[in-house]
Protein backbone atom coordinates (compact mmCIF):
# COMPACT_ATOMS: atom_id res chain seq x y z
CA UNK A 1 0.00 0.00 0.00
CA UNK A 2 1.11 3.27 -1.26
CA UNK A 3 0.74 6.86 -0.86
CA UNK A 4 2.02 9.34 -3.05
CA UNK A 5 1.94 13.09 -2.08
CA UNK A 6 1.61 15.40 -5.38
CA UNK A 7 4.05 18.73 -4.99
CA UNK A 8 3.28 21.78 -7.28
CA UNK A 9 4.75 24.87 -7.10
CA UNK A 10 3.70 26.55 -3.67
CA UNK A 11 3.04 23.20 -1.75
CA UNK A 12 3.21 23.75 1.86
CA UNK A 13 1.75 20.75 3.79
CA UNK A 14 3.24 18.08 1.44
CA UNK A 15 6.01 17.04 4.01
CA UNK A 16 3.39 17.10 6.98
CA UNK A 17 1.70 14.78 5.15
CA UNK A 18 4.70 12.49 4.54
CA UNK A 19 5.41 12.93 8.22
CA UNK A 20 2.30 10.90 9.20
CA UNK A 21 2.32 8.76 6.41
CA UNK A 22 5.70 7.57 6.61
CA UNK A 23 6.79 8.76 10.00
CA UNK A 24 4.47 7.78 11.91
CA UNK A 25 2.35 5.51 10.01
CA UNK A 26 5.50 3.90 8.94
CA UNK A 27 3.70 3.23 5.09
CA UNK A 28 5.41 3.55 1.54
CA UNK A 29 4.88 7.17 0.79
CA UNK A 30 6.45 8.97 -2.59
CA UNK A 31 6.80 12.26 -3.16
CA UNK A 32 5.49 12.94 -6.77
CA UNK A 33 6.48 16.05 -8.38
CA UNK A 34 3.23 18.01 -10.06
CA UNK A 35 5.30 17.23 -14.36
CA UNK A 36 5.35 14.06 -13.69
CA UNK A 37 2.86 11.62 -14.94
CA UNK A 38 3.40 8.12 -14.16
CA UNK A 39 1.57 7.14 -10.87
CA UNK A 40 0.75 3.81 -11.80
CA UNK A 41 2.04 2.24 -8.46
CA UNK A 42 -0.06 4.56 -6.07
CA UNK A 43 -3.34 3.13 -3.70
CA UNK A 44 -3.86 6.56 -2.42
CA UNK A 45 -2.96 9.97 -4.30
CA UNK A 46 -3.23 12.96 -1.84
CA UNK A 47 -2.84 16.67 -2.92
CA UNK A 48 -2.05 18.58 -0.12
CA UNK A 49 -2.66 22.09 1.39
CA UNK A 50 -0.45 24.96 0.75
CA UNK A 51 -0.70 27.98 -1.94
CA UNK A 52 0.12 26.13 -5.42
CA UNK A 53 1.49 29.03 -8.15
CA UNK A 54 1.30 31.20 -5.41
CA UNK A 55 -2.99 31.36 -5.58
CA UNK A 56 -2.95 33.51 -8.41
CA UNK A 57 -6.11 34.03 -9.77
CA UNK A 58 -7.70 31.88 -7.39
CA UNK A 59 -6.34 28.84 -4.91
CA UNK A 60 -6.05 25.74 -7.55
CA UNK A 61 -6.94 27.46 -10.27
CA UNK A 62 -3.53 26.94 -12.08
CA UNK A 63 -2.78 23.80 -10.80
CA UNK A 64 -5.62 22.05 -12.59
CA UNK A 65 -3.60 22.45 -15.53
CA UNK A 66 -0.43 20.50 -14.09
CA UNK A 67 0.35 17.43 -16.29
CA UNK A 68 -0.19 15.30 -13.10
CA UNK A 69 -3.55 16.02 -12.99
CA UNK A 70 -4.77 13.52 -16.03
CA UNK A 71 -3.24 10.82 -14.60
CA UNK A 72 -5.17 11.72 -11.28
CA UNK A 73 -8.43 11.92 -12.76
CA UNK A 74 -7.49 8.21 -14.88
CA UNK A 75 -6.38 7.16 -11.11
CA UNK A 76 -9.80 8.25 -9.65
CA UNK A 77 -12.28 7.04 -12.28
CA UNK A 78 -10.46 3.45 -11.87
CA UNK A 79 -12.20 3.98 -8.10
CA UNK A 80 -8.78 4.29 -6.58
CA UNK A 81 -8.53 6.92 -3.57
CA UNK A 82 -7.65 10.55 -3.93
CA UNK A 83 -7.44 12.53 -0.90
CA UNK A 84 -7.05 16.24 -1.06
CA UNK A 85 -6.70 18.88 1.65
CA UNK A 86 -7.48 22.57 1.76
CA UNK A 87 -5.46 23.43 -1.07
CA UNK A 88 -6.09 19.88 -2.50
CA UNK A 89 -10.00 20.56 -1.90
CA UNK A 90 -9.55 23.67 -3.82
CA UNK A 91 -7.97 21.56 -6.65
CA UNK A 92 -10.27 18.87 -6.90
CA UNK A 93 -13.49 21.31 -7.45
CA UNK A 94 -11.31 22.81 -10.00
CA UNK A 95 -10.36 19.86 -12.23
CA UNK A 96 -14.31 18.48 -11.34
CA UNK A 97 -13.33 15.76 -9.80
CA UNK A 98 -15.65 16.92 -7.07
CA UNK A 99 -18.90 19.52 -7.11
CA UNK A 100 -18.74 23.16 -5.60
CA UNK A 101 -16.49 25.46 -4.91
CA UNK A 102 -13.98 27.08 -2.63
CA UNK A 103 -14.85 30.95 -2.55
CA UNK A 104 -13.52 33.67 -0.05
CA UNK A 105 -14.10 33.36 3.68
CA UNK A 106 -17.18 35.18 4.64
CA UNK A 107 -15.08 37.60 6.67
CA UNK A 108 -12.62 38.09 3.98
CA UNK A 109 -9.63 36.98 6.39
CA UNK A 110 -7.03 34.28 5.81
CA UNK A 111 -8.15 32.13 8.79
CA UNK A 112 -5.57 30.21 10.85
CA UNK A 113 -7.49 28.12 14.18
CA UNK A 114 -8.64 24.64 15.66
CA UNK A 115 -11.95 24.02 14.96
CA UNK A 116 -14.64 21.30 15.99
CA UNK A 117 -16.09 19.19 12.81
CA UNK A 118 -18.88 16.43 13.17
CA UNK A 119 -18.27 13.34 11.57
CA UNK A 120 -21.01 12.33 9.41
CA UNK A 121 -20.86 9.25 8.64
CA UNK A 122 -18.44 6.51 9.25
CA UNK A 123 -19.55 3.82 6.31
CA UNK A 124 -16.34 4.85 4.53
CA UNK A 125 -12.94 4.00 4.84
CA UNK A 126 -12.17 7.56 5.68
CA UNK A 127 -14.13 7.59 8.48
CA UNK A 128 -14.31 3.94 9.62
CA UNK A 129 -12.11 4.28 12.63
CA UNK A 130 -15.19 7.39 14.28
CA UNK A 131 -18.46 7.29 15.35
CA UNK A 132 -20.84 8.55 13.48
CA UNK A 133 -21.67 12.25 14.77
CA UNK A 134 -17.96 12.35 16.65
CA UNK A 135 -16.77 15.53 17.19
CA UNK A 136 -13.50 15.67 16.39
CA UNK A 137 -10.81 18.90 16.42
CA UNK A 138 -8.60 19.87 13.42
CA UNK A 139 -6.83 22.90 12.48
CA UNK A 140 -7.68 24.97 9.71
CA UNK A 141 -5.68 27.42 7.84
CA UNK A 142 -7.17 29.09 4.57
CA UNK A 143 -8.33 32.23 3.08
CA UNK A 144 -10.63 30.55 0.57
CA UNK A 145 -12.33 27.88 2.13
CA UNK A 146 -16.25 28.93 2.11
CA UNK A 147 -18.27 25.98 0.18
CA UNK A 148 -20.48 26.78 -2.27
CA UNK A 149 -22.68 25.19 -4.75
CA UNK A 150 -25.53 26.00 -6.75
CA UNK A 151 -29.32 25.13 -4.93
CA UNK A 152 -29.69 22.12 -7.16
CA UNK A 153 -25.53 21.01 -6.36
CA UNK A 154 -26.06 21.13 -2.88
CA UNK A 155 -29.54 19.30 -2.94
CA UNK A 156 -27.74 16.42 -4.67
CA UNK A 157 -25.02 16.55 -2.22
CA UNK A 158 -27.47 16.31 0.50
CA UNK A 159 -29.92 13.91 -0.66
CA UNK A 160 -26.47 11.41 -1.96
CA UNK A 161 -24.99 11.81 1.81
CA UNK A 162 -21.76 12.98 -0.14
CA UNK A 163 -21.12 15.19 3.45
CA UNK A 164 -18.61 13.57 5.20
CA UNK A 165 -17.98 16.78 7.65
CA UNK A 166 -19.55 19.67 9.04
CA UNK A 167 -18.31 22.70 10.94
CA UNK A 168 -19.79 22.19 14.62
CA UNK A 169 -19.93 23.56 18.17
CA UNK A 170 -18.14 21.11 20.90
CA UNK A 171 -21.33 19.44 21.30
CA UNK A 172 -22.08 19.13 17.73
CA UNK A 173 -24.27 21.93 16.91
CA UNK A 174 -24.54 23.33 13.54
CA UNK A 175 -25.22 26.69 13.58
CA UNK A 176 -23.43 29.85 11.97
CA UNK A 177 -22.00 31.02 15.12
CA UNK A 178 -19.52 27.79 14.64
CA UNK A 179 -19.09 28.01 10.71
CA UNK A 180 -15.58 29.86 10.68
CA UNK A 181 -15.62 30.25 6.89
CA UNK A 182 -19.59 30.79 6.19
CA UNK A 183 -19.66 27.67 3.71
CA UNK A 184 -23.11 26.48 2.59
CA UNK A 185 -24.71 24.13 5.20
CA UNK A 186 -21.39 24.54 7.20
CA UNK A 187 -19.64 21.78 5.02
CA UNK A 188 -16.13 21.06 5.67
CA UNK A 189 -15.29 17.98 3.41
CA UNK A 190 -17.37 16.23 0.60
CA UNK A 191 -17.11 13.02 -0.78
CA UNK A 192 -17.53 12.04 -4.70
CA UNK A 193 -20.74 9.84 -5.23
CA UNK A 194 -18.80 6.09 -5.38
CA UNK A 195 -16.86 7.52 -1.76
CA UNK A 196 -13.09 7.29 -3.46
CA UNK A 197 -12.80 11.06 -3.98
CA UNK A 198 -12.41 13.33 -0.40
CA UNK A 199 -12.01 16.77 -0.55
CA UNK A 200 -11.66 18.40 3.29
CA UNK A 201 -10.38 22.18 4.44
CA UNK A 202 -9.44 21.33 7.72
CA UNK A 203 -5.65 19.44 8.11
CA UNK A 204 -5.79 15.57 9.71
CA UNK A 205 -2.18 16.12 9.14
CA UNK A 206 -1.47 18.64 11.27
CA UNK A 207 -3.56 16.94 13.99
CA UNK A 208 -1.93 13.35 13.67
CA UNK A 209 0.58 13.72 16.95
CA UNK A 210 0.14 13.59 20.40
CA UNK A 211 3.11 15.55 21.10
CA UNK A 212 1.93 18.47 18.97
CA UNK A 213 -0.96 18.69 21.35
CA UNK A 214 -3.40 17.07 18.94
CA UNK A 215 -4.17 14.14 17.19
CA UNK A 216 -7.63 13.38 16.24
CA UNK A 217 -6.78 13.32 12.61
CA UNK A 218 -4.40 9.89 13.02
CA UNK A 219 -7.87 7.76 12.90
CA UNK A 220 -8.80 8.84 9.24
CA UNK A 221 -5.10 7.57 8.21
CA UNK A 222 -5.32 4.67 10.06
CA UNK A 223 -8.75 3.74 9.16
CA UNK A 224 -7.78 4.19 5.07
CA UNK A 225 -4.69 1.76 5.70
CA UNK A 226 -7.17 -0.64 7.47
CA UNK A 227 -9.47 -0.80 4.23
CA UNK A 228 -6.61 -1.23 1.70
CA UNK A 229 -3.48 -2.74 3.56
N1 LIG B 1 -3.59 25.54 3.84
C1 LIG B 1 -3.98 25.65 2.60
O1 LIG B 1 -3.96 24.68 1.85
C2 LIG B 1 -4.37 27.02 2.12
C3 LIG B 1 -5.15 26.97 0.83
C4 LIG B 1 -5.21 28.29 0.10
N2 LIG B 1 -3.92 28.80 -0.18
C5 LIG B 1 -6.07 29.27 0.86
O2 LIG B 1 -5.56 30.19 1.46
O3 LIG B 1 -7.27 29.15 0.88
Amino acid sequence: MKFGIIVFPGSNCDRDMATVTQGILNLPTRMVWHQDTDINDLDVVVIPGGFSYGDYLRCGAIAQFSPVMNSIIEHAKAGKYVFGVCNGFQILTEVGLLPGALIRNRDLHFICDRVRVRVERNDLIWTRKYSKQQVVTYPIAHGEGRYFADEDTLKALEENNQVLFRYCSARGEINEEHNPNGSLNSIAGIVNQQGNILGMMPHPERASDAAIGINDGLAMFEGLVMAIA
